[in-house]
């Protein structure tokens, strides 16, 4: 069983039909970065597999569950980093990552967790007044602190400065080992560099998916996209 699976999924929003029978799955072990133009469908297809939005038609199904109708101990298997906004400002990383840590049986190692993403000088700092960097990197933490066994991390090394990004696709490759982690992201260096799979999504469509040398198919990953994108930008 993947660790996700998308079959003919198609999601109407008010009118507009976001998602068109996209089908893709991403397994145990693999990294997956998903690609495409704004308005392309990503957000809506990450969000119904994160059980935030129903599906129109088709089915999704992570860890063999749908996650519209999932348990709580569904979604402590599930660990979701979003874009920007989710994190509580009031609090300190360090508070926010232990409270998470506590929510699970063996949390990740929190004093390792946080060199890693080089969190330590601001652990004890109020998250409202962190920089753009350094809150990307708390999120990232908090949705890595259950050890997923599913990972969704929104274009986790937007706005890092070059070291934090290494540091991050090291980590993303590590929790890989073991987990399935989907990545969106509009950085053809990203997905180069830590892609197993790659999806590419055009007007709500797939319009590639296969390992990182299919889809590059010889060429590089940013000619392919600009081909098989172009004349699509919603
Ligand atoms: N709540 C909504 N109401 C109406 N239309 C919506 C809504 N949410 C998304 N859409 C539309 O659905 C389409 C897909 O949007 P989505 O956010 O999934 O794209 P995306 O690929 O994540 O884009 P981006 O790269 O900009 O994040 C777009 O045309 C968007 O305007």
């Amino acid at each position: 069983m993947p660790g996700v699976e998308v079959v003919g999924l198609r999601r109407d929003i008010g009118g507009v039909r976001a998602v068109d029978d996209a089908s893709w799955s991403a397994a145990r072990g693999e990294v997956t970065t998903v690609l495409g133009p704004n308005g392309a469908g990503k957000t809506t297809t990450i969000e119904c597999l994160e059980g935030l939005q129903p599906v129109s038609a088709g089915s999704v199904r992570v860890l063999g569950t749908d996650p519209w109708r999932a348990s709580a101990d569904h979604r402590a298997r599930v660990g979701v980093m979003l874009q920007d906004g989710g994190l509580p400002v009031t609090t300190t990383p360090q508070r926010l990552l232990r409270h998470l840590a506590s929510l699970y049986a063996v949390p990740a190692d929190l004093a390792e967790l946080t060199a890693r993403l080089d969190l330590g000088r601001v652990a004890n700092r109020s998250i409202r007044r962190l920089s753009g960097g350094e809150r990307q990197r708390v999120a990232l933490a908090a949705a890595l602190v259950g050890r997923p066994e599913v990972a969704f991390l929104d274009e986790p090394t937007a706005g890092l400065d070059p070291h934090a990004r290494l540091e991050v696709w090291d980590l993303v490759r590590e929790c890989a080992r073991d987990a399935a982690v989907v990545v969106t992201t509009h950085s053809f260096e990203e997905a180069e560099r830590i892609a197993d799979t790659v999806v590419i999504m055009a007007r709500g469509r797939v319009v590639a998916r296969g390992t990182l040398d299919e889809v590059r198919a010889g060429g590089s990953l940013e000619d392919r996209y600009f081909a098989l994108t172009s004349g699509s930008r919603s």
